[in-house]
């Protein structure tokens, strides 16, 4: 999927909405788990009820994982239920890989060959060579890491040297790796005061922003300093939506949090001047 083609379905839906599909086995509804494969079935519920208000979905690896086999099994029926069910929708890897190029290579056949994701999350650490193999790959995307939305952030991502602070040298070299077709950043929504610098430095990109919701940042102060002429941004929300109830309602209330998430965009998007 192209920028153009992200930003056509952001202006469809009248969304940059991301959900965040975080399956934690010990809080999905009860009943789900006589099913063969619970983490399947909540996740098709929760994508049949939120997919007319989002333009992605964000699988975190660590849930699927934390279970084994049978974990990446529910990861692929997801990402295949997505693709044929919802074919526009961009489907991310929260996976933060990153390593010497041979094994950066074999993160990229996983997540763009073997499974279908459109994008995966990459630590940048490791430099150039650890994240060009990502980027070999037509049409699918590499999503740096640049200020991320918790407070260990503050460790290493806001260290200064020369009046450079890490993330924005991260920011500032890596963008000549890539274009903005390839390459997207995350911005966690609760460093949503630091995204007119960033724009500064990549007017054109999109970014993931984590962080509203559970983690308390704001969708308004997010819009307000990160929104660019294509939109630029998909906003997710885990918890915020996927675990709006544990009932036997859990479907529908998700549905409902994404809608509600969906018409606030779609109002900052109009008065944006986008839709
Ligand atoms: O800086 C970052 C990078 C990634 N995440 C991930 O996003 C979701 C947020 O979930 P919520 O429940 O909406 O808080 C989760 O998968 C994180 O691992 C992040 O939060 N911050």
């Amino acid at each position: 999927m192209t920028s153009q083609e992200l930003f056509e379905n952001i202006k469809k839906k009248g969304s940059f909405l991301c959900v965040g599909l975080d399956t934690d086995i010990n809080k999905i509804p009860r009943f789900l788990l006589e099913t063969t494969d619970p983490l399947f079935a909540f996740n098709k519920e929760i994508i049949d009820a939120t997919h007319k208000y989002t333009v992605a979905y964000k699988p975190n690896l660590a849930f699927y994982e934390s279970m084994g086999v049978s974990g990446w099994n529910s990861l692929e029926k997801t990402v295949n239920y997505i693709r044929y069910n919802y074919p526009d929708i961009f489907i991310i890897a929260d996976a933060k890989r990153g390593d010497i190029g041979n094994t950066s290579n074999m993160y990229a056949k996983a997540f763009f060959d073997t499974m279908d994701f459109d994008s995966v999350t990459v630590a940048p650490y490791m430099g150039e060579d650890s994240v060009k193999p990502f980027m070999t790959y037509v049409d699918k995307w590499v999503i740096l890491l640049a200020l991320t939305s918790n407070k260990g952030a503050a460790d290493f991502q806001y260290v200064t040297e020369n009046n450079e602070k890490l993330f924005e040298k991260v920011i500032r070299k890596s963008k000549q790796w890539g274009t903005e077709d390839n390459l997207m950043y995350v911005v966690g929504a609760t460093k949503s005061e630091k995204l007119k610098e960033i724009r500064d430095i990549i007017p054109d990109h999109f970014l993931l922003v984590p962080g509203v919701g559970a983690q308390g940042g704001s969708l308004k102060e997010v819009a307000q300093n990160g929104l660019n002429k294509k939109c630029g941004l998909l906003v997710n929300s885990s918890r915020g939506i996927i675990y709006a109830s544990a009932e036997n309602d859990f479907a529908e209330k998700a549905g409902l949090a994404a809608r509600e998430i969906q018409q606030e965009m779609n109002k900052l998007l109009v008065d944006k001047g986008l839709v």
